[in-house]
């Protein structure tokens, strides 16, 4: 990507771009930044970029230089021209990630009162704000979205530093950090972090990260995908027994092989531990094995799908692959049932991923077949889902059990 920067006061920027990460990322070569002196765009002997605003009041950028300014850039194609302003959308780690993806972006900064409003409306395709406070110029904010853009650039940022662990990039605060020596003013250092056990310290960074995030910013919680913050896997359980008939009682539903493939490719998808399939008839339980027999035949496309069905496993009842999945974490999962009618004691899909990370056990995300979990299902179940919604404002809304995996999967795993 290609940066370039219009400004009135370029020193600013120079000399903050000669310096420490983002120096050696430009002087690599790996950071493309083109700084653009506002004045060298101006009309006149006397270079002047600004005057008083109409109507009275201080000085304001003028239209003319900011659109020569911005035209001597559009060479190869038009770029993207983003203003910060203190009227602008708040910044934020996904806007950055979208932004580094564009191939030139052209920062103008504004300053006294702002920049004629008939250069924004023709040439500026957004406007970006670093809070609500107002600054008395755009370098600043120019600079934190270069900086901020760098680091996205691949080597910018050294290996030991890797970004995705920072805060925010996925979803999550970056743990706590510290530094020699270990003892200073008697505070000394998590005894962890000087011992030489590598899973050790991985496991107390993801325990301080996600205390951290549930403390100071939950709301950060829903573009996390939660899988390597979790100390236990993530299973998916369909029930095919007891679930509800048209009257609503308890009856058992019948293998359906395309739904339990679909289903199993999404499980893989998202990074689900195992598929668990709950049906008390021996001979339904015999189907899906054969179809987990004759889907890992083949290559390419049936190998993918083997793979996924490879997570299948079945049992004749919910306790029975309760009990198995508690043997093989050596923790209680906690089990959360799905259902297309809104249960009483039903929680969002974010409080729920809160209490998943609170709480710290493997959770087990139950789904009915036919007409969904029966009352007795639900006795296993310590959590409940509210229904996924759509468009509809009415609770009642009765998805597919391959569509309701995805949409719950990608609301708890998901990365954004
Ligand atoms: C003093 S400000 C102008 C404020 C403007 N009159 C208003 O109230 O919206 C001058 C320049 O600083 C930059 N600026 C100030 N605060 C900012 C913020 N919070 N985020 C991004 N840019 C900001 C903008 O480029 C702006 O044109």
């Amino acid at each position: 990507m290609r940066l370039s920067i219009v400004t009135a006061f370029p020193d600013l920027i120079r000399q903050y771009l000669g310096c420490s990460v983002l120096g050696r990322g430009v002087a690599s070569g790996k950071l493309d930044v083109r700084v653009v002196d506002l004045r060298d765009h101006s009309q006149g002997d006397y270079r002047q970029v600004d005057d008083y605003s109409f109507g009275g009041g201080g000085m304001v950028l003028m239209a003319e230089p900011l659109a020569r300014a911005v035209e001597s850039l559009s060479g190869e194609g038009k770029p993207f021209v983003v203003y910060p302003s203190p009227q602008g959308v708040p910044l934020h780690q996904e806007l950055v990630e979208d932004l580094s993806r564009v191939d030139h972006v052209v920062l103008v900064c504004g300053h006294y009162e702002g920049v004629d409003e008939r250069f924004v409306r023709r040439f500026v395709d957004l406007e970006v704000s670093l809070g609500d406070f107002v600054l008395t110029g755009g370098e600043l904010p120019a600079m934190a979205l270069v900086d901020a853009l760098a680091r996205l650039v691949p080597g910018v940022v050294g290996r030991g530093e890797a970004v995705v662990n920072d805060s925010f990039y996925r979803g999550f605060l970056d743990h706590p950090h510290f530094t020699r020596p270990a003892a200073w003013r008697d505070d000394v250092v998590p005894e962890v972090l000087a011992g030489g056990d590598h899973g050790a310290i991985e496991e107390w960074r993801r325990r301080e990260g996600v205390r951290r995030t549930l403390a100071r910013r939950p709301d950060v919680l829903a573009r996390a995908g939660l899988l390597p913050y979790l100390k236990h896997g993530i299973y998916v359980l369909q029930v095919h027994h007891p679930v509800r008939d048209e009257r609503g009682e308890a009856t058992v539903a019948s293998v359906a092989a395309g739904e339990l493939r679909d289903m199993a490719r999404t499980c893989r998808t998202y990074g689900v531990r195992r598929f668990l399939v709950a049906d008390p008839l021996p001979a339904q339980r015999d189907l899906a094995k054969r179809l987990q027999v004759h889907g890992a035949q083949g290559d390419g496309a049936a190998r993918e799908r083997g793979e996924a069905l490879g997570l299948l496993k079945l049992f004749p009842r919910i306790s029975r692959a309760a009990a198995w999945v508690r043997e093989k974490e050596k923790a209680d999962p906690l089990l959360v049932a799905t259902s297309a009618r809104p249960l009483q004691g039903a929680q969002h899909w974010l409080g729920l991923k809160r209490r998943f990370l609170e709480e710290d056990r493997p959770v087990v995300l139950v789904f009915g077949a036919g007409g969904g979990l029966h009352d007795e299902a639900l006795r296993d179940c310590e959590g409940m889902l509210l229904p996924v919604r759509g468009g509809s404002p009415d609770g009642y809304n009765h998805l597919s059990g391959v569509g309701a995996v995805a949409v719950v999967l990608d609301r708890f795993l998901g990365w954004r």
